[in-house]
């Protein structure tokens, strides 16, 4: 499949952005041993072909280099002659690309995330009740109660992939893997950040309010 429409304007705008991104969330430490990814997509969406910008496998997020990011197609697989080997997470963004026709994809581990997700994994979701962050989620109802699906850190990625794709949640923007961390989306990267900060600031909440209640 030919992907000779996406201009080099519309590459470099895509790695402009997750560099941008990447430089913030780095600054929070969200990054830690090499650990997350971050991919845009780019050009025009349908179901069977799509591309997507995305940080390449096992660099140190938290500095640049003139290799680290690459685009891939709706497989994964990368769609101009490169070295570079995507993240080994890219079957998941591209399930949640494919379920969702999302614009940007977050994934990071911080011990918030990981903490939760063990906390509630054999309830398979994090319940979150009438807070205010909600609303970045674009939920508005008063006192709305959501719960945040968390799936199993299996060892191979594309099983991981499946049980994503199935256990998507149409309000909930992300979606937590148990002991590993968050996969945060939206249209574009300002939502899929948007998201992404809720999603922490929730699961912090959770994690006192449990101490809290102990
Ligand atoms: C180095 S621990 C983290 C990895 O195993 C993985 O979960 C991760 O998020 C980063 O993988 P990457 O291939 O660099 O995108
Ligand atoms: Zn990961």
């Amino acid at each position: 499949m030919s992907f000779s429409h996406i201009t080099l304007e519309e590459k470099q705008q895509a790695f402009a952005e997750l560099r941008e991104i990447k430089t913030l969330l780095a600054s929070r430490n969200w990054f830690p041993g090499t650990s997350g990814n971050l991919s845009v997509r780019v050009g025009p969406f349908e179901r069977e072909q799509f591309a997507f910008a995305v940080t390449a496998s096992g660099k140190d997020k938290s500095v640049h280099t003139p290799s680290d990011y690459l685009l891939v197609d709706q497989n994964g697989k990368a769609i101009e002659a490169t070295s570079l080997r995507p993240s080994a997470e890219t079957l998941i963004h591209c399930e949640i690309y494919k379920a969702t026709g999302a614009g940007a994809i977050f994934h990071v581990h911080t011990v918030f995330n990981n903490v939760i997700s063990e906390f509630y994994a054999e309830r398979g979701s994090v319940p979150i009740d009438g807070v205010e962050l909600i609303k970045a989620f674009n939920i508005w109802d008063e006192e709305a109660q959501i719960e945040i699906p968390i799936v199993p850190n299996y060892a191979e990625i594309p099983r991981i992939a499946e049980l994503v794709e199935r256990s998507i949640l149409p309000r909930i923007p992300g979606i937590l893997i148990r002991k590993h961390g968050i996969c945060a989306w939206g249209a574009n990267a300002f939502e899929a950040k948007r998201h992404l900060e809720a999603f922490e600031f929730l699961f912090e909440y959770a994690y006192r309010l449990a101490l809290l209640k102990k």
